[in-house]
């Protein structure tokens, strides 16, 4: 097993959804040692069963060693019903949940007193190695355990601390979501495609080429996307043409910060 994915003891995943099963996957093909990997979810896809199968990794053991880590990856909505019966889990356990707007205080509540709680923000570039997760401790988090998290979450992207919880529903509006507005792009690029005639083929392979490569060119320098956008855009051609439309005043940034305000508004709904 690499060093940095060394966990001191059992590792359970509780929800091998989107989410969960982006980062077992991510963590399994990084080494992730699958013996001492385990799996709750009444109601896994057919895939997700499959690859656990293939991996080595139990799903819903009838018994299990106490978890070093529990990851909690169900749906919001489901925590209070969640959180009870993990109880009898927890022991010097780090428990780190993905959940969307459940404040540490929240999950503090639902879990046995004194219980060290990370709560992480991922996103499902995770399955490839490319999340950047924003992460958040109480004060029960123990230095070994917070390098547990960073380790696990650096597994599988980036990773970045926040001391301030209150951010934390941007950061989800913005890169927890993110990938959502990307293949949005990706979708509707496809049909003005077609809308300019391209057949759909064609249209989907330019789109997903386009922004697949305009990702990697972002990834792989340290320039601005700004000037990358202006290396694009040539006085008085196409480009240009297009941008007027989308950089009007009520073009792309006014309806991203809309979108983004609306996914923040909803993460501190769900954790109420
Ligand atoms: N999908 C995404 O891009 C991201 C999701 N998240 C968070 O991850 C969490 C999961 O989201 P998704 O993976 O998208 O949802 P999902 O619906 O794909 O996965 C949830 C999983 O939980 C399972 N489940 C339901 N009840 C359960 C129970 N009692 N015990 C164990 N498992 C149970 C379901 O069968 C399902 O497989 C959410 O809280 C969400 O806010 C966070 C960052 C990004
Ligand atoms: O849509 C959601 O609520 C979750 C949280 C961030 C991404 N997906």
């Amino acid at each position: 097993m690499a060093e940095w994915l060394q966990i001191p003891g059992p590792l359970l995943l509780v929800g091998a959804g989107k989410m969960g099963g982006a980062m077992l996957d991510g963590w399994i093909n990084l080494g992730l040692d699958p013996k001492s990997t385990y799996v709750i979810d009444p109601q896994p896809s057919p895939e997700m069963v499959a690859s656990l199968e293939a991996s080595g990794v139990t799903l819903n053991p009838t018994e299990m060693p106490m978890p070093a880590v529990i990851i909690l990856a169900v749906k919001p909505q489901m925590a209070d019903a969640v959180l009870p019966t993990l109880r009898s889990y927890i022991h010097q356990t780090l428990v780190i949940s993905v959940m969307a707007g459940k404040t540490l205080a929240t999950l503090e509540a639902g879990l046995p007193a004194g219980a060290a709680v990370v709560r992480a923000m991922p996103n499902t570039p995770a399955a490839v190695g490319r999340s950047i997760t924003v992460l958040v401790a109480n004060d029960k988090v123990a230095q070994s355990q917070r390098e547990i998290a960073d380790s696990l979450m650096a597994a599988v992207g980036e990773v970045a601390w926040l001391e301030d919880e209150s951010l934390m529903d941007a950061v989800t509006a913005v890169s927890g979501s993110g990938p959502a507005y990307v293949f949005l792009l990706a979708e509707t690029l496809t049909y003005a495609g077609l809308r300019a005639g391209l057949s759909a083929d064609m249209a989907a392979t330019l789109a997903r080429a386009t922004v697949a490569g305009a990702g990697e060119l972002l990834h792989r320098t340290d320039i601005p996307p700004a000037v990358l956008r202006k290396n694009v855009t040539s006085p008085g051609g196409t480009t240009a043409a297009a941008l007027d439309v989308l950089m009007a005043d009520d073009g792309m940034e006014a309806l991203m910060i809309k979108a983004v305000e609306a996914a923040a508004k909803r993460s501190r709904e769900l954790g109420s």
